[in-house]
């Protein structure tokens, strides 16, 4: 390589982070454009979601909540907040870990393995309900009977009331899920190739 060449490469210089100035920086938070280390952007985080809960009044102290935790990575995270800023900032919950087990083979009893580890690391009691317990069928057996198609409307459909049923049996106050904006867009945008502007 010519020297010419070299010298229009940028030069790697690394960036403190914004916050601790201290930390090399890991990210830029797209929201603040803040150049961030891994420890301030997870305390940022965390922060940001507690203020969240305390602005909207989310919890009142000695309530049940439980964590509809999938072993995906947004109820594996909620499932982490959540316990971390019970203890920074004692809520005072006492939370649980609730999931749903479709029955889908090679799928759902992989993710449950993960939950079975947060139940480990987290110290929160897991509560697994099925659709066999609940319906008689799995969703494995419910395919076979009608198919791939619509599929899913009936495992959303009974995955609800599943996770519904399994609150009433822990006798919490409320269910916490992680559903995000990507999820909210998903919904906006189904609706609309469905012809379902109202919605
Ligand atoms: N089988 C399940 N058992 C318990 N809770 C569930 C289950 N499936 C979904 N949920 C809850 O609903 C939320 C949204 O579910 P969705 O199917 O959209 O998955 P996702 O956005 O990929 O989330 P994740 O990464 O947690 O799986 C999850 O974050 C979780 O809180």
């Amino acid at each position: 390589m010519d020297a010419t060449a070299n010298d229009k490469k940028p030069k790697k210089t690394g960036r403190q982070c914004d916050i601790c100035v201290h930390n090399r920086a890991a990210l830029r938070r797209p929201k603040t454009c803040q150049q961030v280390c891994k420890e301030c952007f997870y305390f940022a985080f965390e922060e940001e979601i507690h203020k969240v809960i305390i602005d909207n009044h989310l919890f009142k102290p000695g309530e049940r909540v439980a964590i509809g935790a999938s072993g995906g990575k947004d109820s594996t995270v909620l499932a982490h907040v959540l316990t971390e800023l019970n203890r920074r900032h004692n809520y005072g919950l006492d939370l649980f870990l609730l999931s749903i087990d479709e029955g889908i083979t090679g799928y759902r009893d992989d993710s449950l393995e993960t939950v079975k580890r947060n139940e480990i690391q987290y110290g929160v009691p897991l509560k697994v309900v099925s659709y066999k317990s609940l319906y008689g069928w799995t969703m494995d057996e419910i395919v076979k009977e009608i198919g791939l198609k619509n599929n899913c409307t009936f495992c959303g459909v009974f995955r609800r009331q599943a996770l519904d049923r399994g609150a009433a049996m822990l006798g919490v106050d409320k269910i916490a899920t992680g559903h995000n904006a990507d999820d909210i867009a998903e919904t906006v945008l189904l609706n609309i190739l469905r012809g379902d502007i109202a919605r």
